[in-house]
C-alpha cells in the first residue's frame, strides 16, 4: 500500500485528475479479456498489475471479472494456479482476486472460442443489471495473431450496441518490424477498431520517473530557458541490462536490440526530452508534439552508429551460427529544429553489460570565461535516473568544503528512496491498464508516432539485415564495444572521471 492512504482516497485524487482530462467517470461492469492468458507476459506483467489494482482498489469485485484465453487445455482452477506464484499479497486478498478468474480455452482464428468468450462475458454482464459494459481485451499474444483476433473480438466479443459502455484493445509491442509492416498491421487493425479503441502499450511510459518528464520540463522555470542547443552540449538516453538473452534468443534474433529497445522505449523517452510543450495535457496535444519532433529527426547516419553482440550471444540453439543481430547499440539523433540543432542524442543500449540501469543524461556546455578552472572537476549534468533507485540528480561543481579555494563536483540529490521514503512506486503495467480503463490515450502510442517511429530507424534496420553494417564483439559483463564510448566522445560527451554517483541508502 503507497504512503499510508486508503484505497478509496487514492480513487479520489484518481477521479480529480479525470475531471482535468475531462475523463468520464465510469461506473457499470468491467470484463478484463487476457488472451494469450498461459504465456509468460501474462503471468509475470499482466496478472500481477490487475492484482495490484485490486488490492489498491482501483478494480473491485462487484464491478469487475477477468477472462483468462488462450489455447492450452486449462481449466479456471488450473489458470489460477499458474499465476498465483507470481502475486505477492494477503491470503485473503489473493483469493478473492483469484476468484474474479476464469478461463475459456480457443483457437485465435476460429469462431467458436470466441463466441463462447461471448456468452461468458454477457452472463457476467446479465447477472449486473445496471450501468454500463465494458470490455477490455489485453493481447498478451505473439503479434503475428493479432490480426486474426482482433477480427474475431470485433466480429463476435464487442459490447452490444443496446447498452452505453466501451470496447477497448491493449496491444504489446513489437508493432511490426520495419515501417512498412508496422502499416500493414495499423491498417489491418484499422479496418477493424477506431483509433480511440486501440492502446498500443510501451511500459516504458508507464514508469515514474518517465512520467515525470513533462512535469520536470514544463512545470519549472529553472529548466525552461536552459533546454537548448545554447545550453545543452549533448544528452544521451541509456538501457543497459546485465544479463543476456536468457532462453528468449529465438524470439530476440528476429528482432535485435534496435527494435526490442530504442526504436520503442528510448524513443518514447527521447521525444518526452525533445518535444515542445503542448497545448494542454490532453492526449492529443501532447502526442501531436511527440509525432512533430520525430519527423523533425535527421535520417541517421551509418558513421554514427556502433553495434555489438556478446560473445557467447550465439551459444543459445535457437540463433543461428551466423546471426548479425546486435545485442548493443549506440545511435546518433540530430534533431533539425530551433531549439536542438547540433545537439547530438545518444540512444545506447544493450544486453549483458557489467550493469543494469536506464537514465537520461543532460549534460551541459562548458562555463564560457571560467575563473575556477570548474572544466577540470567535469561538466554540468542533470540526469534521470529512471531505475533502478529511481532519482534526479545535478552535477553541480562547489567549493571544497575547507580553508582552501578549491573546487570539486558534487551533486543536488533527490533520491525517491530518501524522499518518498513510504511511497509505493507503481509498476508501468498498473499504471497502464488503469490509464486504458480510465479511456486516457497520453501514455500510448498513436498511428502516426508509430509510423514516424520506424522512418526513423528502417534504412538502419534494412542495412543491418542485409549486412551492411557489422556487430563488433564484446565481452559478456563488459561496457560493450570501446568504439561505443569513442563515438560518444568525437560527438561531444565528455566523462567526468573520478567522480562516480552512488545512490543514497537510509542508515
Ligand atoms: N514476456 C515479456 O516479458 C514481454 C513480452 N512482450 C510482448 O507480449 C506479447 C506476449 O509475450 P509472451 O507472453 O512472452 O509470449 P508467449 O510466447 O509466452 O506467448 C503467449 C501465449 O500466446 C500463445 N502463442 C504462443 N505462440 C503462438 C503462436 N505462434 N501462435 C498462436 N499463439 C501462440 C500461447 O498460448 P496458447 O498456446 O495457450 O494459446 C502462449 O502462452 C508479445 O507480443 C511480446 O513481444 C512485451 C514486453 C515484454
Ligand atoms: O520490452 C522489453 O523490456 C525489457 C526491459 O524492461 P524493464 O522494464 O525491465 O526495463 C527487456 O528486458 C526486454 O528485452 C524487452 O523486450
Amino acid at each position: 500500500m503507497s504512503g499510508g492512504s486508503s484505497p478509496s482516497s487514492r480513487r479520489n485524487s484518481f477521479n480529480s485528475l479525470s475531471k482535468d482530462l475531462d475523463l468520464p467517470s465510469e461506473q457499470g461492469c468491467l470484463s478484463i479479456v487476457v488472451l494469450g492468458a498461459s504465456g509468460d507476459l501474462a503471468k509475470k506483467k499482466t496478472f500481477p498489475a490487475l492484482y495490484h489494482l485490486f488490492e489498491q482498489g482501483f478494480i473491485q469485485s462487484g464491478e469487475v471479472h477477468i477472462f483468462g484465453y488462450a489455447r492450452s487445455n486449462l481449466s479456471d482452477d488450473g489458470l489460477r494456479e499458474r499465476i498465483r506464484g507470481y502475486l505477492k499479497g494477503a491470503p485473503e486478498d489473493l483469493s478473492e482476486f483469484l476468484q474474479l478468474i476464469k478461463y475459456v480455452s480457443g483457437s485465435y482464428d476460429t469462431g467458436e472460442g470466441f463466441e463462447k468468450l461471448n456468452r461468458a462475458i454477457s452472463e457476467y454482464e446479465v447477472s449486473k443489471s445496471s450501468g454500463s459494459y465494458r470490455r477490455l481485451f489485453y493481447l498478451a499474444l505473439p503479434p503475428s495473431v493479432y490480426p486474426s483476433v482482433c477480427k474475431m473480438i470485433r466480429t463476435y466479443c464487442m459490447n452490444p450496441s443496446s447498452h452505453p459502455g466501451w470496447t477497448r484493445v491493449i496491444v504489446e509491442k513489437p508493432f511490426g518490424k520495419d515501417l512498412d509492416s508496422a502499416e500493414e498491421l495499423s491498417a489491418q487493425l484499422g479496418e477493424l477498431f477506431e483509433e480511440h479503441q486501440l492502446y498500443r502499450i510501451d511500459h516504458y511510459l508507464g514508469k515514474e520517473l518517465v512520467q515525470n518528464l513533462l512535469v520536470l520540463r514544463f512545470a519549472n522555470r529553472l529548466f525552461l530557458p536552459l533546454w537548448n542547443r545554447d545550453n545543452i552540449d549533448n544528452i544521451q538516453i541509456v538501457f543497459r541490462e546485465d544479463f543476456g538473452t536468457e532462453g528468449r534468443g529465438g524470439y530476440f534474433d528476429q528482432y535485435g536490440i534496435i527494435r526490442d529497445i530504442i526504436q520503442n522505449h528510448l524513443l518514447q523517452v527521447f521525444c518526452l526530452v525533445a518535444m515542445e510543450k503542448p497545448v494542454s495535457l490532453k492526449p492529443e496535444h501532447i502526442r501531436d508534439e511527440k509525432v512533430k519532433v520525430l519527423q523533425s529527426v535527421n535520417p541517421i547516419k551509418p558513421e554514427e552508429v556502433v553495434l555489438g553482440q556478446y560473445d557467447g550471444y550465439k551459444d543459445d540453439p535457437t540463433v543461428p551460427d551466423d546471426s548479425n543481430t546486435p545485442t548493443f547499440a549506440s545511435v546518433v539523433l540530430r534533431v533539425h529544429n530551433e531549439r536542438w540543432e547540433g545537439v547530438p542524442f545518444i540512444l545506447k543500449a544493450g544486453k549483458a553489460l557489467s550493469s543494469k540501469k536506464a537514465e537520461v543524461r543532460v549534460q551541459f556546455k562548458d562555463v564560457p570565461g571560467d575563473i575556477f578552472r570548474s572544466k577540470k572537476q567535469g561538466r554540468n549534468e542533470f540526469v534521470i535516473r529512471l531505475q533502478p533507485s529511481e532519482a534526479m540528480y545535478m552535477k553541480l561543481t562547489v567549493k571544497k568544503p575547507g580553508l582552501e579555494m578549491a573546487t570539486e563536483q558534487s551533486e543536488l540529490d533527490l533520491s525517491y528512496g530518501m524522499r518518498y521514503q513510504n511511497v509505493k512506486i507503481p509498476e508501468a503495467y498498473e499504471r497502464l491498464i488503469l490509464d486504458t480503463i480510465r479511456g486516457d490515450q497520453q501514455h500510448f502510442v498513436r498511428r502516426d508516432e508509430l509510423q514516424a517511429a520506424w522512418k526513423i530507424f528502417t534504412p538502419l534496420l534494412h542495412d543491418i539485415d542485409d549486412g551492411k553494417l557489422k556487430a563488433l564483439p564484446y565481452e559478456p559483463g563488459s561496457r560493450g564495444p570501446k568504439e561505443a564510448d569513442e563515438l560518444s566522445a568525437r560527438v561531444g560527451y565528455v566523462q567526468t572521471h573520478g567522480y562516480i554517483w552512488v545512490p543514497p541508502t537510509l542508515a
